[in-house]
């Protein structure tokens, strides 16, 4: 089992095939070696900004949808990561390229980030905390994955601070408080054996097309 807990593995393996054309997509090796062309990559950072907002806007639906004390401030603890900490990376690299806040936020949005985010809202919008989390936790727990493997195999400093974000311990241990989260959300609502469960195999398609909805953003990143 990861450190993201158990019901991720899971879905994880479930999800093979698109999991692995995620995190390992050419966008992220060219973070990696350093070939990914800057132009792409403020390009990418500007969508990705827009998609911070509307990923926000998911997990403070997490809280409304939470029916425990513990998972209220697990999820808001997500919101507050995303806003004071992971968007200050978008802000600080955008500004030192000349782009500011607020023309950050006025980023005209592309279809590929308009369909992942409200994908998730959706999935949040009609289903139970199950639904949205199966769907926010491919956006979390890549990026932790990519941002360990890169830490140890990255070849160029170009991307360095992208990549330090991502493998951070305050990163990294965000990934295993949603992975928590996940694992006693289910067992709360479905049982310890959620995998044999009705439901599961709905949860892991879910996880699955946010996954396939990645490898899009990422295909998207190197199209300016
Ligand atoms: C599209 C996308 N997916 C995931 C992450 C990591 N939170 C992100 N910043 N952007």
């Amino acid at each position: 089992m990861s450190s993201y807990g158990r019901a991720f593995a899971l879905m994880r393996e479930a999800a093979q095939d698109p999991w692995r054309a995620y995190t390992r997509h050419a966008f992220v090796e060219g973070i990696k070696d350093g070939t990914l062309p800057r132009q792409a990559f403020l390009h990418y950072l500007r969508q990705d900004y827009v998609f911070l907002i509307h990923f926000s806007r998911a997990w403070a639906l997490a809280v409304v949808k939470s029916e425990t004390h513990s998972e209220m401030l697990a999820a808001s603890r997500t919101v507050n990561g995303l806003i004071s900490e992971e968007m200050q990376l978008h802000i600080g690299i955008c500004k030192t390229a000349g782009i500011s806040q607020a023309e950050l936020f006025a980023t005209p949005e592309r279809a590929e980030n308009l369909a992942y985010t409200r994908f998730v809202l959706e999935a949040g919008y009609s289903g139970d905390l199950l639904d949205l989390l199966a769907a926010l936790a491919p956006c979390v727990m890549g990026y932790g994955e990519i941002g360990t493997r890169l830490a140890s195999e990255v070849t160029s400093e170009t991307y360095r601070n992208w990549i330090e974000t991502y493998a951070s311990e305050d990163y990294q241990g965000a990934c295993e408080a949603v992975g928590e989260l996940l694992d006693q959300a289910l067992t709360r609502r479905i049982g310890v054996e959620f995998e044999v469960s009705p439901r599961w195999d709905r949860l892991c398609q879910t996880f699955r097309t946010a996954t396939e909805l990645e490898v899009k953003f990422w295909q998207m990143g190197l199209t300016p």
